[in-house]
């Protein structure tokens, strides 16, 4: 993240450049106002002066008009800027997001990363812009405007006006840290609070079905007591230390007219000077000021910062080769050896004494019962989790040692939970190669939604997802089928991706792929064996491990965990038939 902020500066570093420029010299311009006011008042006792008092008047206007046209150039580049920075930034982030492996996914939740995508982004610009600005003019505008009032003015009025200023130093220390550790408070209370939001709309279906709107209700008022408690600490603190900066600074006015006044009268400033040091003081209080907002700003920035860093820091736990395979030829031959996993945030094998060998052209079929580690096979396959050295090899070739872009590109996989873009059904088939999006219907056919899609209101133009038409689970999965299809890889993976629809279906589409997708290689996770019994091999998992393996028949032969299932599931089936 660092690099970053580093990176960008390195790249960016002339337009701060010429946005300070223009804030120094605007700066610069508007400490001749007051002085130029303090000789008018003086002018004004020769009254055959007035000439005078009209060029004065002009360089005034002048100079107001220059500071009009110098702030909008400063405020084009250093604001600017600091938008070009979130800009960046913003997409930076969202690049290493979808870089991640799946361990990423588990582990960081939706509400949370959204929280830090907007609200900590935004402090951080803040940071890089706005405080940058008060940050130069607050250290430029104090020390000009000090040196003109010792210079224009009386430098014994000058120290005494300014004994305030290390008061507001220590308050500003004081309070900078406080900020900051409350801020990240904020900022984790509103991640809870979007995270909650955000899955009880996801699951608003249980919610409802469950009839759970007060216990949801109340978990939300929860959280947003909490984030309005957090605020309100902020607001307490922040609220004490802006008026005890103001206090302390107003306390120079004060003391300025006190001595300054007595000066006046044993006339060692004329009082023309003393209203020029008034305005000074006015001008110096401000910066004063801006020095509680900055650290405000920049605590909340540094704050924000860290939590953007926690995101970038995380790498991918998958080792990743460079990226030279893509014209290496993919044949979809897996070699599986003494294999072994565990999720990265579990302690069990999800996987244990894996062995297996699909040959390209092969339909093989994993069964098994719930969580027996069907559906983590393919997901190590594809590379979304990390595994061992020299336990799974595609084409030969250890899978540690193969970018997961050639290994994703060259494999079609539909998971058990399909997921839906907010777009037409003919774009969502042709996702990842719009330019197929004339053969939608083709690839609809084979996967037996072909007829669905045309009873639909605008056809394969109808737009489906969060803001379209409602599909049916077993349709939405047909669709996704559909959409692998387009990618026309020469391997594909249905990971219990039919369970939505009947058993003849499931037989139907199965067959339909095997028809017309020759040559290809398959991998079928099913619960329902009669789906799969035409399979070359069938795995049986159980706890983790392969208990049986074989085609249909010599499973039955065995006699054993397949064959109990078989038959249950015949029952079943004959049960409900009657
Ligand atoms: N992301 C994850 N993090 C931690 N553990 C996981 C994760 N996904 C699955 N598991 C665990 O790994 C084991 C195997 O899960 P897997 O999804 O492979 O089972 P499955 O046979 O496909 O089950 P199902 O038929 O219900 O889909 C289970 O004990 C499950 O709880």
């Amino acid at each position: 993240m660092l690099t970053i902020i580093k990176e960008f500066f390195k790249k960016n570093w002339w337009r701060y450049l010429i946005g300070i420029i223009f804030l120094l010299m605007i700066d610069y311009f508007q400490i001749f106002i007051p002085k130029k006011i303090g000789n008018i008042m003086d002018d004004l006792k020769l009254v055959e002066n007035f000439d005078v008092i009209k060029t004065s008047i002009f360089s005034i206007l002048i100079i107001a008009f220059s500071i009009m046209i110098g702030r909008f150039i400063w405020r084009f580049f250093i604001f600017g800027t600091a938008r070009l920075f979130e800009f960046k930034t913003a997409n930076k982030i969202f690049s290493h997001i979808l870089d991640q492996s799946y361990d990423f996914y588990d582990k960081w939740r939706t509400g949370d990363l959204m929280t830090r995508f907007t609200e900590d982004l935004n402090s951080v610009r803040m940071a890089m812009g706005p405080s940058i600005v008060m940050m130069i003019d607050t250290i430029f505008m104090s020390t000009i405007t000090v040196v003109a009032m010792v210079k224009f003015v009386n430098p014994k009025l000058t120290f005494l006006s300014l004994i305030p200023l290390p008061v507001i130093g220590i308050i500003t220390l004081f309070f900078g840290k406080l900020i900051r550790r409350l801020f990240k408070n904020l900022q984790k209370t509103i991640s809870d609070l979007s995270d909650h939001t955000e899955e009880s709309y996801a699951g608003i279906h249980v919610v409802k079905v469950f009839s759970l709107e007060k216990t949801m209700q109340k978990r939300f008022n929860d959280r947003s007591q909490k984030y309005y408690d957090a605020q309100m600490k902020l607001i307490k603190t922040w609220g004490l230390m802006f008026p005890l900066i103001q206090f302390f600074a107003s306390m120079s006015g004060v003391l300025a007219i006190y001595f300054g006044g007595k000066m006046v009268i044993n006339e060692e400033i004329t009082f023309g000077q003393l209203v020029m040091f008034y305005s000074y003081i006015g001008m110096l209080v401000w910066p004063m000021m801006a020095v509680g907002w900055v650290v405000n700003v920049i605590q909340r920035g540094k704050a924000s910062y860290q939590r953007l860093m926690e995101i970038m820091d995380s790498q991918s736990s998958v080792p990743e080769p460079e990226l030279k395979n893509e014209n290496k030829e993919f044949k979809g031959h897996i070699k599986i050896k003494n294999l072994k996993f565990k999720y990265p945030n579990s302690e069990k094998y999800a996987l244990q004494d894996i062995n297996m060998e699909i040959k390209p052209g092969e339909m093989v079929a994993f069964v098994g019962k719930i969580g027996s580690g069907k559906s983590t096979l393919p997901k190590l396959l594809l590379k979304f989790y990390p595994v061992e050295n020299n336990s799974i090899f595609i084409d030969g070739k250890d899978i540690n040692k193969l970018h997961s872009k050639f290994i994703r590109d060259n494999i079609s996989y539909v998971p058990q939970e399909s997921f839906l873009f907010s777009m037409p059904i003919e774009d969502n088939i042709s996702f990842a190669h719009p330019e197929r999006v004339k053969e939608a219907p083709e690839f609809a056919k084979i996967a037996n939604v072909h007829e669905d899609i045309l009873e639909l209101p605008e056809k394969y133009k109808t737009l489906v997802g969060e803001r379209g038409v409602t599909l049916s689970g077993g349709q939405k999965q047909r669709v996704s089928i559909a959409r692998a299809l387009a990618k026309d890889a020469s391997f594909i993976i249905l990971d219990d991706c039919l369970s939505a629809v009947d058993t003849e279906t499931e037989e139907a589409i199965i067959n339909n792929l095997r028809n017309n997708v020759i040559n290809k290689t398959m991998i079928v996770i099913s619960h329902r064996l009669k789906a799969v019994r035409n399979a070359d091999k069938i795995y049986v998992f159980d706890n983790g491990k392969i208990v049986e393996q074989g085609n249909h028949s010599e499973l039955l032969a065995l006699e054993g965990v397949y064959y109990g299932m078989y038959m249950k599931q015949l029952i079943e089936e004959k049960l409900e038939e009657e």
